[in-house]
């Protein structure tokens, strides 16, 4: 399988507008295997989202090293999608042209036309091809995101709070497709949320970040089965101790009742 990612001691750095320097990272250390389901999670401004962009070669490191399957990663690549909490389509492309824009641009569309109706249709949005994302939903909108990164068969798929700006109705909807997917393609997912919730329900391992400089303050397995039961005794237990992890101690109840 394809689709590990190495982060060795990788240190960030940031020199603002006023000259001031910034450290987001301060030594990140982790080993991501092919085919896991990880969530980074930690509070506002840690350094999650820089995280998400060195995997994605959308910046360098200042010290240490980030691979995928054993070759450093310089720049970016279509084995690494990455989608955004507002899918960022083009404005001035339907729907279609949103979705096929990876393949022209790699010149591969001639070769394979046919995986535009595939994924339209994965992501259920047949019937809107001619539409403008001005004209789509929220959730369609995510959906057209989604599609439009993996229409270049990624290895790795980068979320960035891809659900953040949905209604909670659609955003679990989402998170069911998501888990689908991620069972089907059998990808690499790396999904950064402020959302406890959600990092339970999709995960195989929730990263937990320190505040800023981030560092990982804790790993946790979610050995429980899907489709996950949110209610279950064992995820409520395990949303109580991230939510302790990450200093909310306190404010939460324990459950009482997990054995
Ligand atoms: N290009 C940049 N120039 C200067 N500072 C930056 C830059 N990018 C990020 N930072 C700073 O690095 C820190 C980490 O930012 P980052 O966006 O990675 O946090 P985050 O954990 O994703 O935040 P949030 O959860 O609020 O989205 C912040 O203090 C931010 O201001």
């Amino acid at each position: 399988m394809v689709g590990a990612i190495d982060i060795n001691s990788v240190i960030k750095k940031f020199t603002t507008d006023d000259g001031n320097e910034i450290t987001a990272l301060d030594g990140v250390d982790l080993n991501i295997k092919a085919g896991e389901f990880i969530s980074l999670i930690g509070p506002s401004g840690c350094g999650k989202s820089t995280l998400l962009r060195l995997i994605a070669g959308l910046s360098t490191p200042t010290k240490g090293t980030l691979s995928m399957d054993g070759a450093g990663i310089e720049g970016t690549s279509y084995e690494r999608g990455l989608v955004f909490q507002n899918a960022m389509l083009f404005p001035w492309l339907n729907i279609y042209d949103n979705i096929a824009f990876g393949l022209k641009a790699r010149n591969v569309y001639r070769k394979h036309k046919e995986r535009v109706s595939k994924f339209i249709n994965m992501v259920s949005l047949a019937g809107f091809e001619k539409s403008y994302p001005h004209q789509l939903s929220g959730g369609m909108i995510q959906r057209a995101g989604l599609a439009r990164v993996l229409i270049n068969d990624p290895k790795v798929l980068l979320l960035d709070e891809p659900l953040g700006a949905l209604d909670a109705f659609t955003r679990m909807n989402l998170q069911d497709e998501l888990i689908h997917l991620w069972k089907k393609e059998k990808m690499t997912m790396i999904l950064v949320t402020h959302d406890v919730d959600e990092a339970v329900y999709l995960s195989s391992r929730i990263v937990v970040m320190t505040p800023r400089p981030a560092k990982v303050e804790k790993i946790l397995d979610v050995n429980l089965s899907y489709p996950r039961v949110r209610s279950s005794s064992e995820f409520l237990y395990l949303r109580t101790q991230i939510l302790k992890i990450l200093d909310y101690a306190g404010k939460t109840e324990d459950p009482g009742y997990f054995i």
